[in-house]
């Protein structure tokens, strides 16, 4: 039985590239936590080192009963033994298997289970993915959502406590990602799965993670729940890329720090006696306002208004200098 995973100090390059360094990073039972980052940054190689998929050069990986992995005492678990689930992009369903055979076919070479054990672990897997009526089916004749909903249904049905996913949704249709992401979220905490799930999408990580390990460069920069993150990035780069906010030289706003960041949907407002003149160029409709973009000396600025404005257009801003922060300059580290 998997309660949390620990790893410490890990480090992995291939040829000369380094690209995990001393990673340190605590999951909880239970706990929801995603990998994110940029592409390249080392999401996806510190999963599969977790899977026991991959070799790391140092470190260790512990559950609370079991040692995955301990460079220093020469211990590998092989991925089989490791009792995770496995949620991949691409799936991996037989296809040549029929739904129900996809999610026994582990279950059956395990040899611990009889035909009828298995006939109703498969039933109530399937009923937790709503996939019910679809054990018959072969992957070919299921839409792209309905196959990840079966890979996920036979890491359940193995009753793994411990799923790994990696950017399970990004074949889907945006709205599909929503939606299985809910699933997804909803199955986890009501089965107190414990989840790594590795993304570059923001928004795909803030609606689903307890937590969120913020990887740059090999280094997992911050680890910290999704509210923290978003209202409080602290850095440019975090801020950067994770979209939310403007980034202005204080300069700009007559103010002493370096680089300032605008609280998204508070800081600033259209206003004839603003002392900010901008010029508009676009204007969209999103949720229930409309996000106008405009250009301040070189910099663009995002916020909110009710009405569409008109490209070109020149207006006034006023600041809201309560919703105003300061940001450490980039590329500072901070390791929660
Ligand atoms: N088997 C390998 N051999 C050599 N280099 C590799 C191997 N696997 C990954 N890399 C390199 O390690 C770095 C990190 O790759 P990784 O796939 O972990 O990044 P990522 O953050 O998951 O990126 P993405 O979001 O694009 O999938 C990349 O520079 C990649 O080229």
């Amino acid at each position: 039985m998997i309660e949390s995973i620990k790893i410490e100090q890990l480090s992995k390059s291939f040829a000369n590239q380094s690209v995990l360094k001393n990673i340190n990073l605590d999951v909880q039972k239970g706990q929801f936590v995603t990998l994110l980052g940029p592409s390249g940054c080392g999401k996806t190689t510190l999963l599969r080192i977790i899977a026991g998929l991959e070799r790391a050069d140092s470190g260790c990986i512990a559950t609370s009963h079991t040692q995955f992995m301990n460079t220093s005492q020469g211990i590998f678990l092989p991925s089989q033994r490791r009792k995770l689930g496995f949620v991949f992009q691409d799936y991996g369903l037989w296809p040549h298997m029929s739904v129900y055979d996809n999610i026994a076919f582990a279950l059956k070479i395990s040899g611990q289970y009889s035909r009828a054990q298995i006939g109703e672990k498969v039933r109530r897997a399937l009923n937790y993915v709503q996939l019910d009526t679809y054990s018959d089916y072969r992957p070919a004749q299921l839409s792209g959502g309905q196959k990840q909903r079966v890979s996920i249904a036979r890491a359940l049905a193995a009753e793994r406590q411990c799923i790994l996913f990696d950017e399970p949704l990004s074949n889907l249709d945006a709205n599909l990602r929503d939606e299985l992401g809910q699933q997804i979220k909803m199955l986890a905490s009501s089965l107190g799965l414990t989840c790594l799930y590795v993304t570059h999408d923001r928004r795909e990580a803030q609606l689903l993670s307890d937590k969120i390990a913020l990887l740059k460069d090999g280094q997992i920069h911050r680890f910290d729940s999704p509210e923290n993150l978003f209202r409080h990035p602290d850095d440019e780069w975090i801020a950067s890329f994770l979209d939310c906010g403007n980034i202005v030289p204080g300069s700009l706003l007559e103010r002493d720090d370096a680089t300032l960041w605008l609280v998204p949907r508070r800081a600033l407002a259209l206003d004839p006696a603003g002392s900010i003149k901008a010029e508009v160029v676009t204007s969209n409709f999103l949720a229930d306002q409309y996000e106008i973009q405009a250009m301040l000396a070189g910099i663009r600025l995002r916020f909110y208004h009710d009405q569409p404005l008109k490209a070109h257009q020149l207006i006034s801003l006023a600041v809201n200098w309560h919703a105003l922060k300061s940001l450490n300059p980039y590329p500072t580290s901070r390791m929660t």
